[in-house]
């Protein structure tokens, strides 16, 4: 069966003020991208997708992962993997234990030797006993995107994960990411403020807009 994440007929509101529509369908291996500038919604979405929606939002619609109905599912239970724009490790837990933390239970050794080949996998033998504060930005990034690889997520979000790589490591982080997903047949969203990212996803952009920010210009304009 194709995996598949599927947003039907999503209306967000913050304060009862329509703040975004979306309906679509992302297969696997397909990285949908999303756009729009600050405030229109793109972090809202992200948080509704992980059934993390602050007060103050709502939603009508459903969200669908594998034909599964998980609108109304714990965030935990979800098996929603997210890649952010910091990598977020613990500076107190070396880096095999930042992976293993995320990963789902089972025997420690074949965790330990999974983490080993993965780590090979990604260029980084040697490193799992490492703490993050050793490790270069690229390399932190390469964790990050470890650790949610290995926690087996049926889809991952991606909210500005290369932003704050310099250029040359962007590309290579973004193209070993999309690799990722490619392969392990991952349906993807992806949020970047970047036109580069949105053309090497390859896949369908949409861009949300402001409505209240062309009001709030008018009013200072009046
Ligand atoms: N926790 C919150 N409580 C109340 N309003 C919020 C909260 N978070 C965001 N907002 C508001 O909701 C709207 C959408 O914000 P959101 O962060 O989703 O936009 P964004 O497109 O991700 O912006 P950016 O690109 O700056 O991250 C904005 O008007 C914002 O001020």
């Amino acid at each position: 069966m194709q995996s598949s994440l599927q947003i039907n007929n999503l209306k967000l509101f913050r304060q009862n003020e329509l703040l975004l529509s979306v309906n679509e369908q992302i297969n696997g291996g397909e990285i949908l991208t999303i756009m729009g500038p600050s405030g229109s919604g793109k972090s809202s979405l992200l948080n509704w997708l992980t059934g993390s929606l602050p007060q103050g939002f709502h939603a009508k619609g459903e969200v669908l992962l594998n034909n599964n109905n998980i609108t109304n599912t714990a965030a935990h239970l979800r098996h929603v993997g997210v890649l952010y724009q910091d990598a977020l490790l613990f500076s107190h837990l070396s880096v095999a234990g930042n992976i293993s933390f995320a990963m789902p239970a089972g025997n420690k050794k074949q965790r330990l030797e999974k983490i080993d080949d993965a780590l090979e996998q990604f260029g980084l033998s040697g490193f799992a006993n490492r703490h993050p504060d050793n490790l270069s930005g690229g390399q932190q990034a390469r964790v990050a995107l470890l650790r949610v690889l290995l926690s087996e997520p049926k889809a991952i979000l991606l909210d500005e994960p290369f932003s704050k790589l310099d250029v040359q490591l962007r590309e290579d982080t973004r193209q070993l990411v999309f690799e990722q997903i490619r392969y392990h047949q991952l349906p993807a969203l992806m949020v970047t403020h970047d036109h580069s990212d949105a053309e090497a996803a390859g896949g369908k952009i949409i861009t949300l807009t402001r409505p209240a920010a062309k009001a709030e210009i008018k009013q200072i304009r009046e």
